[in-house]
């Protein structure tokens, strides 16, 4: 009989599986069978929650441009696979929120909704990550917000949304259930932990009114397991200093704070060769740093992140496993060449389970 296409993928991840965890070849094969007989009659299989649990950390294990792949074992997954109205997929999302935040503890979690079926995908979600700034573009041609946002922002004003017009407005979370029109809701505001963004030496960075939201949760990434494929499944970890620092705050097309963190440190923007953008940029990396430990809130800088890498190369190597890695993507954005990192190799073969881009359902 010849072999169903998603068989091989779930065959090799069962056997993975199995063997990672020690669990009989006995069993393997029993679970095996199983699954060529859902195949044969259904056209798909369903992961027991412990597949599910384990695919999902390995799909973060196998994430090459991740420099925070150390823990991928303690990843929390929620199973959400019969959430199937707006009411039920809103209530995962926020209780997701909650338990990820944790009151600035921050716990690596993936919640997982129903996966795709040949006539569509039961749930999607719009937002790039769950907790993200609005972008207004305004008749001058600026941008007040995150310009990054400019597009959903105008997607959830065609629904019906209405922003405040600040520089920091949370954007509501936009689902959708197979079929159904988009729905849109705001995320309860005392659930969305934010740090305002001080420096310990200059009173005038701190009247740059600067703040951002303390947890990460990209939510528009597919998850793909043993050939099973989750397009809505987002999952956080918590930041590493330079992606707010040195990206959200500094990119031309994103806040662009350079020249006004220059003039609080009274640093003279004349001259390229006075190297005022990389002291603006490091006075960044410390305000946040400073500001997330004052505010409680997990965060990692990058030269701790680098040395946990390290130590996760060294553990895979342990357990006879190929680490793969994207290098353009985990050297970090300041001083790249002070971490081991920049002065190695990665192979950048894409292993499975792991997350994948997916269609913007924004036009
Ligand atoms: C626990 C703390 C974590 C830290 C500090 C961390 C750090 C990072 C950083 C800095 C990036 C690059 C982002 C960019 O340059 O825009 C990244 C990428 C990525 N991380 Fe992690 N990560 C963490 C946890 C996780 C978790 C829990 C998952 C999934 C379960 C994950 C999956 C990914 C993926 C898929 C990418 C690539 C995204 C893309 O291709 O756009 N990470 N991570
Ligand atoms: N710290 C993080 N950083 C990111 C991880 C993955 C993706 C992103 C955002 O990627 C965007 C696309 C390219 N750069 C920005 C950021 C995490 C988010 C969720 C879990 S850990």
């Amino acid at each position: 009989m010849t072999e169903h296409p998603i068989y091989q993928k779930a065959e090799s991840f069962i056997k993975q599986f199995y063997i990672e965890n020690q669990f009989s070849s006995e069993a393997c094969n029993n679970r095996l069978s199983e699954i060529k007989k859902s195949l044969s009659d259904s056209g798909s299989y369903e992961h027991t929650y412990e597949e599910l649990e384990y695919g999902a950390k390995l799909a973060w294990r196998n994430s090459n441009r991740c420099i925070g792949r150390l823990f991928w074992n303690s990843l929390n997954v929620f199973d959400m696979r019969k959430a199937d109205t707006e009411e039920q997929v809103k209530e995962a999302l926020i209780q997701h929120i909650a338990y990820a935040t944790n009151d600035g503890k921050i716990r690596s979690t993936i919640t997982v909704f129903n996966p795709s079926e040949t006539s569509g995908d039961p749930v999607r979600i719009f937002n790039h990550q769950l907790i993200r700034y609005a972008g207004y573009l305004q008749e001058d041609g600026r941008v007040m917000g995150d310009p990054h946002s400019v597009k959903m922002t105008e997607f959830c004003h065609a629904l019906g949304w209405k922003g405040e017009g600040t520089d920091f407005d949370v954007l509501p979370i936009v689902i959708q259930i197979k079929g159904n029109d988009p729905y849109y809701f705001d995320v309860p505001k005392d659930l969305i932990k934010e740090v305002e963004i001080t420096h310990p030496d200059s009173a005038a960075f701190n009247k740059l009114g600067l703040k951002w939201y303390a947890v990460p949760i990209i939510s528009e990434m597919k998850l793909e397991i043993g050939g099973i494929e989750y397009p809505a499944a987002p999952f956080n970890g918590w930041y590493m200093e330079t992606e707010i620092a040195a990206r959200n705050f500094t990119d031309e097309n994103r806040y662009n704070m350079l020249p006004n963190t220059a003039k609080a440190f009274n640093l003279s923007t004349k001259l390229q060769s006075t190297m005022w953008k990389d002291r603006a940029v490091l006075e960044l990396c410390t305000a946040v740093m400073h500001s997330f430990k004052k505010a409680g809130v997990s965060i990692v800088d990058h030269h701790t992140a680098s040395q946990q890498f390290e130590l996760f190369e060294q553990r895979e190597k342990e357990e006879n496993r190929k680490v793969t890695g994207d290098w353009t993507w985990l050297i970090p954005p300041v001083s790249p060449a002070s971490t081991h990192i920049f002065h190695k190799q990665y192979d950048n073969t894409w292993k499975s389970p792991n997350f994948f881009y997916q269609p913007s359902l924004l036009q």
